[in-house]
């Protein structure tokens, strides 16, 4: 039995969530191996939730390809919203909470304007609207959810802008950035840290949640502090969103308030640059011992 299984494992944040519980001493906590934990495969996830009958499940995994989506709706479908109605409804069997990652991509983000929580949902992709539909089925089947909304993840592990600028930045003099998309970089361990103390605050002010770092900036200043603290040379060119084509749309404003979180739970929330630094010592240390 364990008090805590996490779906989603191997990809960036089960990989944070699987660092910080090893850095904080959690042994309470299991990692299934995907193979063992499709959240796709009803069987094999009935056999998870009766062998460990946890009192938390977290759910990181997710159909993540933004720009895929767009053409393979079936399956980003299944995946963000059966997926998370599979996990929510055997939360409900079994008396499990539900920790659910969803996405600042689940807004419009058409105005400069913090959202928070109860901020009307319009997505403009694929991948927006089926995370919403996944936020929306685990709703109707159990009130014992925790749904974080996040925004621009990043971290050592998986695929990310930040592995994606300094890969570019090495092979390139300089590259155009989209400066009129605005959010806020969360460091997904930061995000780790913040949903275990949620897993052991006793608290159950069950509901939606908004988490992100701090700040507000476009991806155009964050490639650029990304190629500052990593000492790359590379020119980096602002350029507006109808410049860089892609299949799918990203809303221009999605700055996430984190009141919420904050007063519920009693969370300090990090500041983007400083992680930023944070994550990019820890490539440095991976690339030098490598
Ligand atoms: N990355 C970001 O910038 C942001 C992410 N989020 C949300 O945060 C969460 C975590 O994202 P992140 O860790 O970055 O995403 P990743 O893509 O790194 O990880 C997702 C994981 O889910 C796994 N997965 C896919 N399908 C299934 C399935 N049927 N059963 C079990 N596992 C499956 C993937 O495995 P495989 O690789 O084998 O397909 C992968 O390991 C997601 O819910 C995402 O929507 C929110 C805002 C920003
Ligand atoms: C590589 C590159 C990207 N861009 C732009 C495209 C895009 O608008 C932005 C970020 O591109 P990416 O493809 O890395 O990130 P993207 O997949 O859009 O990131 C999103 O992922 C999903 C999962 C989320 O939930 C969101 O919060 C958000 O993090 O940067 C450039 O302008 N120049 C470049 O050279």
């Amino acid at each position: 039995m364990s008090k805590i299984v996490v779906f989603g494992a191997s990809g960036q944040l089960g990989s944070c969530l699987k660092k910080v519980a090893a850095e904080r001493y959690f042994s309470d906590i299991a990692f299934p191996e995907e193979s063992a934990s499709n959240i796709l495969d009803l069987p094999s996830l009935e056999k998870l939730y009766d062998t460990e009958k946890p009192q938390f499940v977290i759910n990181c995994a997710a159909y993540t390809a933004v720009d895929k989506a767009e053409e393979d709706i079936e399956t980003a479908r299944k995946i963000n919203k059966e997926g998370a109605a599979n996990l929510a409804k055997l939360c409900q069997l079994y008396n499990s909470a539900l920790i659910h990652v969803s996405t600042d991509f689940v807004f419009k983000g058409d105005r400069p304007k913090l959202l928070s929580e109860d901020d009307e949902t319009d997505p403009i992709s694929v991948y927006g609207q089926t995370k919403l539909e996944g936020e929306l089925a685990i709703a109707e089947v159990t009130d014992k959810y925790f749904i974080i909304r996040t925004s621009w993840l990043y971290s050592e592990y998986g695929n990310n802008f930040v592995k994606t600028m300094q890969r570019l930045g090495r092979e390139r003099d300089e590259l155009k950035v989209i400066v009129d998309q605005v959010g806020t970089p969360t460091y997904a361990i930061d995000l780790a840290d913040a949903i275990l103390n949620i897993a052991f605050s006793g608290n159950d002010a069950y509901g939606t949640y908004h988490y992100s770092n701090e700040g507000a900036i476009s991806w155009y200043d964050f490639a650029k502090s990304i190629f500052e603290v990593s000492e790359i040379d590379t020119k980096v060119i602002p350029i507006p969103t109808s410049e860089y084509i892609t299949k799918a749309r990203r809303p221009a404003y999605s700055v996430l308030d984190k009141t919420k979180i904050k007063e519920t739970f009693k969370i300090e929330v990090p500041y983007w640059k400083d992680s930023l630094i944070s994550c990019i010592h820890k490539l440095n240390a991976l690339t030098n011992n490598s």
